[in-house]
């Protein structure tokens, strides 16, 4: 993280994409006349009929804010505890060496980053889904994923205190509170950079200055799909970890509003080692697993250049609040390195 150039919040991380778990349904809210008039008929749809049932929608969207509110301080309370006690298994896993990338992978970086590399070129060493600029990847090798998981699951066998990826995950970890945004994932970002500049320039591809990272885990008993959504990010990097499991796949436009007798979603599978990229404003889900354990990297990467202009989440110029970190991308002033970007 540079210094002179602190990350920012936007004031609708309070206000507006509030998941409601028993329905389903992301919402925005100010108070419950507003939250009755824009979704009172979403509501009603998925089952939401009684007063009873609306009064504990209430609730739980104003738990969801106050946990909102006290995030911040409570993921710092929680790193701090992390770095002081926890004691790591695979101490090397939080720092990223070449090693632990697949051969192909690094080859695609080589690519990238030679004189006259092109999208064309690029193209031909990934896998392609449809038209919704969707790629697969290899990105580490087997060996790293599972020292990775590891680790993981030994921190959450661990008394550590936990945050959750976000409201829709129950298991998983946030990377930033084991302390493996700089050393693991800025320079991952940074690797990918010549590649993402390719593949989305209009997104700021060429200039992801920050990024939100967390593991998701889905277990039977535990979380077995996740809903509907778009990410807080404009390049969205989503790497399996494994372990083994059965079916879980990643889907692509939104099914649930797709009655159409042809759908216009795509699945698309989760293989070890290898990582899907695609525009964080695609929306997308994942199908529930059948069997076993299946545990993915997501790394949210943002572009301060292009959510500065429009937050992706409210849709509106980002109103600018403090963050922690790298908060949710956003900068003060214009970024110095505008001018490296191709914006398209
Ligand atoms: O389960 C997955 O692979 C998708 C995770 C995801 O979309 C997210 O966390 O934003
Ligand atoms: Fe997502």
């Amino acid at each position: 993280m540079s210094a002179g150039r602190p990350f920012r919040g936007c004031a609708c991380f309070f206000t507006d994409n509030i998941f409601v778990g028993r329905f389903g349904l992301h919402v925005r809210y100010r108070d419950g006349p507003q939250l009755r008039r824009d979704h009172g008929r979403a509501l009603r749809e998925r089952g939401c009929r009684s007063e009873e049932q609306l009064r504990d929608v209430l609730r739980e969207i104003e738990a969801e804010v106050q946990r909102r509110k006290e995030l911040i301080h409570k993921s710092e309370e929680r790193r701090a505890i992390i770095s002081k006690c926890y004691k790591p298994k695979h101490p090397e896993v939080y720092t990223l060496q070449d090693s632990f990338l697949a051969p192909e992978f690094l080859e695609i970086l080589r690519f990238c980053s030679s004189p006259g590399a092109d999208l064309q070129g690029l193209l031909s060493y990934l896998e392609s889904f449809s038209d919704k600029r969707i790629y697969r990847l290899p990105v580490f090798t087997e060996e790293f994923c599972q020292a990775f998981v590891d680790e993981l699951e030994n921190f959450e066998q661990s008394d550590m205190p936990k945050g959750r990826p976000n409201t829709m995950n129950n298991y998983g970890v946030l990377l930033n509170e084991l302390g493996m945004d700089e050393p693991f994932l800025t320079p991952l970002r940074e690797r990918l950079r010549p590649l993402t500049a390719l593949l989305y320039p209009e997104l700021g591809g060429g200039c992801l200055d920050s990024h939100k990272a967390f593991v998701v885990k889905y277990a039977l008993h535990e979380d077995l799909d996740l809903s509907s959504h778009y990410d807080n990010a404009e390049v969205t990097l989503n790497v399996s970890l494994g372990k083994e499991f059965t079916e879980g796949n990643l889907y692509f436009g939104d099914f649930s509003q797709d009655p159409s007798p042809v759908p216009r979603y795509i699945e698309v599978e989760h293989r070890a080692g290898r990582g899907l990229l695609h525009r964080g404003g695609q929306i997308h889900g994942a199908l529930p697993i059948a069997s076993g354990e299946r545990w993915n990297l997501v790394v949210w990467m943002r572009s301060s250049a292009i959510r500065n202009q429009l937050c992706p989440m409210c849709r509106r110029k980002p109103q600018l609040v403090e963050a922690e970190g790298f908060g949710d991308g956003f900068t003060e002033e214009e970024p110095q390195t505008v001018d490296l970007c191709a914006l398209g």
